[in-house]
């Protein structure tokens, strides 16, 4: 048994058992390392691309059963191959190459750490079971391996919702998806002690505070920057579990309803008060529980609308490419949250995320302002001053 002391600290890291980029008719990265410019399709599948001959090799052995199965479908059929159609080509003919001894397999490089995830085919209700079924029958098309059902495709896919990770880059953007199996054992927990964070395609848990001996090791799934009820109703949704955790448990209690309001609810009609809102008993507003001060659902609704119009605005820009647009939106939207929302509200935090990522984007990122990203932690996007040169 180790303990971690230090915030920080690595306690696991993998390579994923297989992994794909979330290539789209706009982007296309490499499959080996994500790269998105310099790229070169396979000339044989139309499918897969990659940065250079390095990734290429690297990736032959698994992309060269790959690149059979694919090169046999018609070319409109290859369009339907999608990211996660691709993950489960991959998981197949991964384990046919070690069962076939083409590549080794060690104590946390192997199948059985993948027959070993949980799936939750007794939870999930019965569209998705279909959905799963269709997509599995896709797969069973492409493979015609007549030794696999569509029943064990169908399971598979479901492991893959529960247990595979987005791998993001530095600035949180996703590049694709992995299956880490040692990884997945992780449980969760909304106040967690480590994170998992990518480093390239590599996984690596870090401590994000001191972990005790013996203690177990708990990352987040999800955003932990959420209401109780908007953090239960996400782990229910996608990992099919009702969360117990010390945050969890604290549900309807005053600290929680505090909380909550804060992260997702208004704030207070005068700029100067800090207080939390509460809705009114007979709904027609807001009171802030520090100063007492009401503010109708009427002037809240309006504000909200306002935000609504240019929300769709920015994803109409951001379709468009016009980055520099998005970012004068955004402000305006920023502008305007600032006036409904609680100053520690998510909604806010989200929206300075995505301007500080369109001043990246739109390489306007102004230095002389000194702001960069530097991470996110437990959802709060943590910004760093730079020092100025000497
Ligand atoms: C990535 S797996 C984690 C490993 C899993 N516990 C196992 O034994 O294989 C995710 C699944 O673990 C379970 N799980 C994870 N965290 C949990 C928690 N805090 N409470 C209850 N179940 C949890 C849920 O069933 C969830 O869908």
């Amino acid at each position: 048994m180790f303990s971690f002391h230090v915030s920080g600290e690595v306690i696991i890291s993998q390579e994923p058992y297989v992994c794909v980029p979330n290539n789209s008719s706009s982007i296309s990265r490499c499959d080996g390392c994500f790269a998105s410019s310099n790229l070169k399709k396979c000339s044989a599948c139309q499918v897969v691309w990659y940065c250079g001959s390095n990734c290429q090799k690297l990736d032959w052995k698994l992309h060269r059963l790959e690149c059979q199965v694919l090169s046999r479908l018609d070319k409109e059929k290859r369009k339907s191959v999608t990211p996660s159609i691709r993950l489960m080509l991959k998981l197949y003919l991964r384990r046919k190459l070690q069962n076939d001894n083409v590549i080794p397999s060690t104590t946390t490089d192997n199948y059985s750490l993948v027959e070993a995830l949980v799936a939750h085919m007794s939870d999930i209700d019965e569209k998705q079971l279909l959905l799963y079924a269709q997509i599995a029958n896709l797969v069973n098309l492409i493979l015609q391996w007549p030794e696999i059902s569509i029943n064990e495709i169908a399971e598979n896919f479901s492991k893959l919702a529960c247990n595979a990770h987005t791998i993001c880059n530095s600035e949180l953007r996703p590049l694709g998806t992995g299956l880490y199996p040692v990884i997945s054992i992780i449980n969760h927990s909304c106040l967690p002690n480590a994170v998992l964070v990518f480093e390239g395609r590599l996984a690596v848990v870090r401590a994000v505070q001191h972990v005790p001996k013996g203690a177990e090791v708990l990352i987040s799934y999800i955003e932990t920057a959420g209401s109780t009820m908007t953090r239960q109703k996400a782990l229910k949704e996608q990992y099919l579990f009702t969360c117990t955790c010390p945050r969890c448990i604290k549900l309807g209690q005053f600290d929680d309803i505090q909380e909550s309001a804060i992260l997702e609810g208004y704030r207070c009609k005068d700029d100067g008060c800090s207080g939390f809102l509460l809705r009114d008993s007979d709904d027609k507003g807001f009171t802030c529980q520090q100063c007492g001060l009401v503010r109708s659902k009427e002037e809240i609704k309006k504000i909200a609308s306002e935000v609504n119009i240019l929300s769709k605005k920015t994803l109409a820009l951001t379709s468009c490419g016009n980055h520099q647009e998005v970012v004068s939106t955004y402000k305006m939207i920023e502008k305007l949250q600032k006036k409904l929302y609680h100053p520690f509200s998510v909604n806010l935090m989200q929206t300075r995320e995505k301007l500080i990522k369109g001043y990246i984007h739109s390489s306007i990122l102004c230095l002389g302002c000194s702001i960069i990203p530097v991470g996110n932690l437990n959802g709060f996007l943590v910004t760093q001053k730079m020092q100025s040169n000497p």
